[in-house]
């Protein structure tokens, strides 16, 4: 039993900190070799290991220091002085900009000293080749939406597939049907523990929520789990792990259609979603062949 936790907790630590030397010993290894080239494709053409540094500012350093400035956020103008924790901050940004500056360098070099032909089709020589034929989007933009990518695409699969196995772990009759039935149980994870909890809007001009005023300029938080734990909207068993509700589609889960948000909705929907689906079945199905693990304890 404590085997098959440690099991679970390792392969956390293996995806969150998206070290895939390790991850490719405990996973791509024991399953299926020709799985090992995944490894060499990543959105910005370089490993995993290059990007650690941009992974533990994003994910670690930075929020470390939240708590901390969300608690002075309401005096004016906090954020300008050149206090300790802005310091601090302010110094992980600089940090957080230099490595991602060297990895664009790096790709413009090559291809400024003939070693390679083009930028290449991965998600940073899209980025770039738009950067070069388009005025609207600048060198800061490009870095800003590495960042972007670097964040948002790393802790919200990772959790995603935690609570998954803590939920098969939890429902061993699950772990056979998943083998067929992956899509809906990683649904029904998605929906009793979104990675992404809320999203957060300003409201652009002056609105109403049924009776609710929203004035111009305040921001509206969604909050996701509520919403898709609500028995009004999911029925009496919202709080169950019951994978089957999404057998006939999002539709007849649930009253509303958009009740069910993991990747929020509209213009601002998560640009991530398929990839994250498609990474998280294949490590999950990878997973589910290797491990002997069952049940949890009670
Ligand atoms: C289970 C995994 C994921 C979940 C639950 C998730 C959830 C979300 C949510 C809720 C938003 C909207 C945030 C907001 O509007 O305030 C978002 C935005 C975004 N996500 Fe994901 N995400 C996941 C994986 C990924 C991955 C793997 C990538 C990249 C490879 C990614 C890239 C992005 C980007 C770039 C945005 C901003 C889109 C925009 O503002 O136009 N996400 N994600």
């Amino acid at each position: 039993m404590v085997g098959q936790i440690a099991e679970i907790q390792n392969t956390r630590s293996a995806i969150k900190d998206h070290d895939m030397e390790s991850f490719s010993h405990d996973i791509f290894h024991r399953v299926h070799p020709a799985l090992l080239k995944w490894r060499k494709q990543y959105a910005f053409g370089t490993s995993y290991l290059k990007g650690k540094r941009v992974f533990e500012i994003l994910s670690k350093k930075i929020p470390e220091l939240l708590p901390k400035l969300v608690s002075f956020s309401w005096i004016p103008g906090f954020r300008f002085l050149p206090l300790p924790i802005n310091l601090r901050l302010w110094k992980l940004h600089q940090e957080l900009d230099s490595l991602i500056t060297g990895i664009i360098d790096e790709r413009r070099n090559s291809v400024k000293s003939g070693e390679s032909n083009t930028y290449g089709n991965d998600l940073l020589g899209l980025m770039l080749k738009e950067c070069d034929s388009s005025s609207n989007f600048t060198s800061r933009d490009l870095i800003e939406e590495c960042k972007t990518f670097y964040l948002a695409g790393h802790e919200t699969t990772a959790t995603l597939l935690t609570w998954t196995l803590m939920l098969l772990g939890g429902y061993p009759e699950w772990q056979e049907r998943a083998r067929a039935e992956v899509g809906m149980i990683l649904y029904e994870t998605l929906r009793l523990y979104p990675p992404a909890i809320e999203v957060i809007r300003e409201c652009v001009e002056e609105s109403w929520l049924q009776d609710l005023h929203v004035p111009k300029g305040v921001s509206v938080s969604f909050p996701i789990t509520g919403l898709h734990q609500d028995k009004e909207l999911w029925g009496e068993d919202a709080g169950q792990f019951n994978p089957d509700r999404f057998k006939d589609g999002f539709s007849s889960a649930c009253k509303h259609p958009n009740a069910f948000m993991p990747f929020s909705f509209g213009q601002r929907v998560c640009v991530g979603q398929p990839f994250a689906m498609i990474e998280a079945k294949v490590i999950l199905a990878m997973i589910l062949q290797c491990s002997g693990f069952t049940e949890l304890p009670p």
